[in-house]
């Protein structure tokens, strides 16, 4: 039997996700463009056996109940579908993603599972193939398989709708910092969010008219050298994505007090000259964007202000596999 472990980083979106087109194809209602982070990421082991009567699925060391097995069992049904065969898989996983960062785990999670079981099972896929099969698992995943900066297409079917990078001026050296707070907010998970947000939301249809268009702003600024029109971007998208949930019904936010002094505190910075620009996903956690020049000063203040540990990641690499035996 072979064992194939695969590791693929977590990554941050510039541009956001949110809102499907098509839930069961997992096909997004706007393009995005993310930042693969190299200080986080998860490393997945596959083993495809002849001999197992269900797949098993261990987490960080503990083997998983039966519904969080069937997540992996549903994503697995489609690399048996495309390898042909029936047998079914171990699946361990370790995540080294701080979710009291607020970064979600299943972008690197399903990434890897992707990689690592798509190659157990003899499959040879293309690192587009490997982007659209990601997706199927969580939308997020599909940038998780390039490494650097990306643009995960909306398209309009299964084959349009995959992710690739995108040239990057290498002279913006841009650095994304994690808060890493202490209490860990109960968080309404991104696939309800956006789920609720497209079925109550009349804010929807403009955020993705407009996150489709940014998207496209997004890949010609990363060529440029102007930080603060990528930086400006960058927040708006955040802000423009959780204003729809303001305007679903029943309105919902995923902010917290911490999450508008963080966003106060890094405007002031902003004011003061610093650059830096903030980013939020689905939970109270800010994420910082700023230059390689300016991040340790930009970590201090923060870390000063917030009392709480920072890390600083520098663009990611590609998934890999690690290991195959
Ligand atoms: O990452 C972004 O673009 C923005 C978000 O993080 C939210 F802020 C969405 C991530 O959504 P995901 O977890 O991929 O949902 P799934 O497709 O339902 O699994």
């Amino acid at each position: 039997m072979l064992a194939v472990t695969a590791r693929a980083h977590t990554n941050i979106a510039l541009i956001k996700y949110w809102g499907k087109a098509d839930s069961e194809l997992m096909l997004p209602a706007n393009s995005s463009v993310s930042m693969t982070l190299d200080q986080f990421y998860t490393e997945t082991t596959v083993t495809f056996d002849a001999d197992a009567t269900a797949d098993s699925f261990v987490l960080d060391g503990v083997r998983q109940d039966f519904l969080a097995t069937t997540k992996i069992t549903r994503f697995l049904d489609i690399v048996r579908a495309l390898a042909n065969t029936a047998s079914f898989a171990h699946v361990e996983s370790v995540n080294h993603v701080p979710t009291a960062a607020g970064l979600a785990s299943s972008a690197s999670a399903f990434a890897a599972l992707a990689l690592a079981a798509s190659t157990a099972a003899g499959l040879n896929l293309t690192q587009q193939e490997l982007t659209r099969l990601a997706r199927r698992g969580s939308g997020s995943a599909s940038r998780s398989i390039n490494g650097g900066f990306v643009i995960w297409h909306r398209g309009h079917d299964d084959a349009s709708s995959f992710a690739e990078p995108v040239q990057v001026n290498p002279n913006l050296n841009l650095r994304m910092l994690a808060v890493v707070l202490d209490h860990r907010q109960k968080r309404v998970s991104s696939r309800q969010g956006m789920a609720e947000t497209v079925a109550t939301s009349p804010y929807f249809p403009a955020w993705a008219d407009a996150a489709e268009a940014a998207s496209h702003a997004m890949v010609r600024a990363l060529t440029g050298s102007d930080f603060a029109e990528i930086g400006a971007m960058v927040e708006r998208s955040a802000l423009m994505m959780h204003a729809t949930t303001l305007a679903a019904n029943p309105p919902f936010t995923y902010f917290q007090p911490e999450t508008l002094a963080t966003l106060q505190l890094v405007q002031d910075m902003r004011a003061k000259g610093l650059p830096v620009y903030a980013t939020m996903d689905a939970g109270p956690n800010v994420k910082v964007l700023t230059t390689a020049d300016a991040v340790l000063q930009v970590q201090d203040q923060l870390a000063a202000a917030l009392n709480a540990p920072i890390t600083v990641c520098a663009p990611g690499p590609d998934a890999q596999i690690i290991k195959e035996e």
